[in-house]
């Protein structure tokens, strides 16, 4: 027989004994830590007046007619616990199950097919699993929203659809906090039915009572701060609704997962002194996050004032509980750190006695994809504390020997620094500090709303030379181009007043927005990081900011001003979020002759993709490595740092994710490119790039190094005709419609061309001389087929008159239609007869450039050395004085370059 639990009515003041409150006799209601060491139950009293609850530890009970017959189904230890759950819950129901998890999956078996279920983006590891289950096998729909915003509820809550919202606040591990009370009143508003469900764990019924904000079902582990000592795992659902009562009785007892005598004895003993122990280990969790947050750490911890959530959390709960969570900004470092406590147990779970570390993103939450978990923005490097009841100076002091044994604090003047204290971008605390100190130096109304990135970065990518398969290249043939030593480059500096500024000298634009002003409403696609951008382009955010956003007055500005400034503008709003539009000035230049087909708008897109995802923190910089030093007795091992100028110090993946954005840019500026340009302008080198999705060479597309090239010498000419490389590609594109069989014919002797020249290359027995003549020829050919193909110009054609006069042999690069020619350069060349080869050049109003090419590729300016205020701005305006020929000395003088 299933035994319904007592009901309490209303919830139920002990000290009251029948006396009315407000005589003089009369005792006032007891506090909270009274109810919790109070458990008597006046419906249950012991026949022999134990001071302790009994353990019934019994399956069945003899007789009939009696309170209880079976052990699944009602037990009188359990009913003592559920009754004094109740009380310290203040509500009408309570229920102890076999362990958090059988309280959720009790409460998800409310749900039928069809329903759909909302959560939140930032949930313990345990109930995204549930969810991903019941989403796969039981036909429910779950949505996941970032609760801490009430609105962004609003589009999936559908009244007689949406069945059940789960929230938790604070979140699990980023104690993001939830305004409880507006999403209940909106639910009630929007969709009447649905069961609002909130874990309460991480306060215990001490701090919150999500009840008396308006959920129906509250759940905790009872693992946690109930029993207190990690010696007993237990569920525990309170509720009022006499009807959800009813069907969770039900389940409970179907299900058979209530909890055993045994234990509910241990829960009932460990409420007792919930409240004592959840008050010491607040109180040392605040005095640790303090430390951490003077320390410079990002600190994630609802008691520290630049806490987001530090306000609201104030008015759902009465403190901010004892688990808080931080960063380094490496995971490696973050896991020496761990490794390196010796107080601080590694475990997973939280709310004992003593203090526990983990890194959720490999422990309690490595069951959540690791891209969905980039996507919600758990960072692999949070380290999360749950702090116990141990004297607080010896955690702090266990802490601090972890923390400088790991190289994340060193000893400084004044006192102990961050190693590392311009490296995460995300401290908000110090961001907010300085932007409140700027404040207080201007007049005018500023905001603070938007965040400020705490990091200048300064960053540079390389233009390109392509020696074969110009446009042949989009349309699927291989084409073989190698970096130049010519560059874009470009620098940002965060701000404080809610506006981003773009400054671009070489297209005579600089503007500044209101980043609240830009089309926010044209933003429909959401790309997770380290997800590609959906192949096409968003057209409606083009328009929109075609419409909206460029200023309206041209006023002499080069034509190509605009896809570059929408190239920008699409990829900030793409990768922006409501929570975080940060405020930056940009500044970009080049080196490179713009629009000449040397790759400038690939190394452009390259360098504000990089300063872009570097600000909206999609990507982390590596940490360096330690620098060298001696085994010593403190450090018996040592370690040695081989320099290697930086090259490789950025990672492939990190490369990849810079050069997926690169092409989003491309996309704008070039219509349909091939993604040639930016590949070689992020991974450097010499490549055999082919696009993708064509039969020519590779369908599945690719790219292979070509070591050879580096040896060989080129002369850039310029013809100094503008053209655009947009409209040229297109124009290709149309003749291979009007006319296939020539264009594919063109085509496939293209990638013959492309073939023969990288068998040549990379050929170690051929001769130089005939290495030089195979070029020469191909070269030759392939000028002949860009002819046909429409790309050519009598400038371009001038070039190779002048060249061919003196025996050598040129090319178009690039795009064509003016732009550059590239000219082969043999080994016997001495200064002279080059001199004089670009005198005749100039001659004919030509420019050309000796340039080295197979060079390094995008490259970004070391943060790990602070620069003081002056230095930075005067960076800024050095940058843009400089004449183009200094730059890269200059560059270069900055500091420790960092490259793929
Ligand atoms: N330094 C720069 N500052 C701002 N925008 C730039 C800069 N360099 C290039 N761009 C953008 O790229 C456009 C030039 O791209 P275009 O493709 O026509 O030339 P290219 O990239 O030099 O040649 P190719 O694509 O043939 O190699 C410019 O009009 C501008 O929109
Ligand atoms: C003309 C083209 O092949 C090279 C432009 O530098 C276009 C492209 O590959 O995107």
């Amino acid at each position: 027989m299933a035994r319904t639990p007592p009901i309490l009515t209303p919830p139920e003041t002990p000290g009251a004994s029948g006396l009315q409150l407000g005589s003089p006799t009369a005792r006032k209601p007891y506090h909270f830590s009274t109810l919790c060491a109070t458990v008597d139950n006046p419906n249950a009293k012991d026949q022999y007046g134990s001071s302790s609850v009994p353990i019934y530890q019994t399956a069945t009970f003899k007789g009939m007619g009696g309170d209880y017959d079976y052990s699944r189904s009602g037990n009188p230890t359990r009913s003592h616990l559920e009754h004094h759950l109740a009380k310290i819950s203040n509500a009408r129901h309570a229920f102890a199950v076999s362990s958090g998890m059988a309280a959720l999956d009790i409460i998800t078996r409310l749900l039928k097919a069809g329903d759909e279920v909302i959560a939140g983006d930032d949930l313990y590891g345990g109930t995204n699993r549930l969810l991903a289950y019941l989403k796969t096998h039981q036909g429910v729909t779950v949505h996941h929203v970032d609760t801490t915003n009430p609105e962004s509820l609003h589009p999936v809550l559908k009244a007689g659809k949406t069945a059940m919202v789960l929230l938790e606040s604070p979140t699990n591990p980023l104690l993001k906090i939830a305004d409880l009370a507006t999403i209940c009143s909106d639910i009630r508003a929007r969709a009447p039915d649905a069961i609002i469900v909130v874990d309460n764990t991480m306060m215990s019924p001490y701090l919150q009572r999500p009840l008396e904000h308006g959920a129906d079902l509250v759940y905790d582990s009872g693992t946690k701060y109930l029993s207190g000592h990690h010696d007993l795992m237990a569920g525990v659902i309170v509720c009022n609704r006499d009807d959800v009562a009813k069907k969770i009785a039900f389940i409970i007892n179907a299900v058979g997962n209530a909890l055993t005598p045994f234990d509910s004895f241990l829960l009932l003993r460990g409420t007792k002194t919930l409240a004592i122990r959840m008050e010491r280990q607040q109180s040392t969790a605040i005095q640790v996050a303090r430390y951490l947050s003077n320390l410079g750490f990002l600190v994630h911890y609802p008691g520290l004032e630049d806490h987001p959530g530090h306000e609201l959390h104030k008015k759902l709960a009465s403190g901010p509980g004892a688990v808080l969570s931080f960063v380094t900004g490496d995971k490696e470092m973050s896991e020496r750190i761990v490794g390196a406590t010796r107080l601080w147990g590694i475990s997973v779970s939280f709310g004992a006695v003593n203090s526990l570390i983990s890194m959720p993103c490999v422990m309690s939450h490595a069951s959540i994809d690791p891209a969905v978990r980039a996507a919600r923005g758990l960072p692999e490097d949070l380290i999360r504390l749950c702090v116990g009841i141990e004297d607080p100076n010896d955690l702090i002091d266990d802490l601090e020997v972890a923390l400088l044994q790991a190289g994340a604090i060193k000893a400084g003047q004044a006192g102990l620094v961050r190693s590392n204290p311009t490296y995460n971008p995300r401290a908000h605390g110090s961001v907010l500090n300085k932007a409140i100190e700027k404040l207080a130096d201007r007049v005018g109304n500023a905001r603070v709303d938007e965040e400020v990135p705490d990091t200048d970065w300064m960053v540079s990518a390389p233009g390109k030379v392509i020696l074969f398969g110009e446009h042949a290249v989009v349309h699927g043939v291989t084409a073989v181009a190698a970096a130049v030593d010519l560059r874009c480059y470009a620098i940002s500096s965060g701000r404080d007043d809610g506006k981003i500024s773009l400054n671009l000298p070489d297209l005579n634009f600089n503007n500044t927005w209101n980043v609240e002003d830009l089309p926010w409403d044209a933003v429909n696609t959401s790309v997770a990081p380290g997800e590609p951008h959906p192949p096409e382009l968003e057209p409606g955010l083009v328009e929109a900011i075609t419409a909206r956003a460029l200023p309206v007055v041209d006023d002499g500005k080069p034509a190509g001003y605009k896809p570059a400034v929408i190239a920008f503008l699409y990829i900030y709003m793409t990768i922006s979020s409501k929570d975080y539009r940060p405020c930056l000035n940009v500044t970009a230049r080049s080196s490179l002759p713009v629009g000449a087909g040397l790759g400038s708008s690939a190394s452009y897109s390259s360098c504000i993709a990089t300063i872009l995802l570097l600000t909206h923190r999609r990507l982390n910089l590596p940490s360096l490595p330690m620098p060298t030093q001696a085994p010593s007795s403190s450090d018996p091992v040592g370690h040695l740092h081989v320099s290697h100028a930086g090259r490789k110090a950025l990672t492939k993946a990190f490369a990849d994710e810079i050069n997926r954005w690169a092409l989003v840019a491309e996309k704008v500026l070039h219509g349909n490119p091939s993604g040639v340009d930016n590949a070689v302008a992020v991974y450097g080198g010499a490549l055999a790039f082919t696009k993708p999705g064509f039969a020519f060479a590779n369908p599945n597309g690719g790219m292979d190094g070509i070591q050879g090239f580096k040896s060989v010498r080129f002369l850039l000419v310029n013809t100094k005709v503008p053209r655009n490389t947009k409209s040229l590609v297109a124009g290709v594109g149309l003749k291979k419609q009007q006319e296939p069989e020539l264009v594919n014919g063109i085509l496939e002797r293209i990638q013959a061309i492309s073939d023969e020249a990288r068998r040549a290359l990379l050929d170690p027995e051929l001769e130089r001389s005939e290495l030089l003549k195979a070029l020469e020829s191909l070269i030759d050919e392939n000028h002949a087929h860009l002819v046909t193909l429409g790309v050519s110009h009598p400038a371009l054609e001038k070039i190779r008159e002048v060249t061919a006069a003196k025996g050598l042999h040129a090319k178009l690069t690039g795009a064509g239609g003016g732009g550059c020619a590239v000219v082969l350069l043999p080994d016997a060349i001495d200064d002279k007869a080059l001199n004089e080869l670009i005198q005749s050049l100039e001659k004919e109003g030509f420019e050309a450039y000796t340039t080295s090419v197979g060079g390094g590729g995008l490259g970004i300016l070391s943060p790990y050395v602070e620069r003081s205020d002056e230095d930075k701005v005067g960076a800024e305006e050095d940058f843009v004085a400089k004449p183009a020929v200094e730059l890269a000395g200059w560059a270069a003088d900055r500091g420790r370059w960092l490259y793929t």
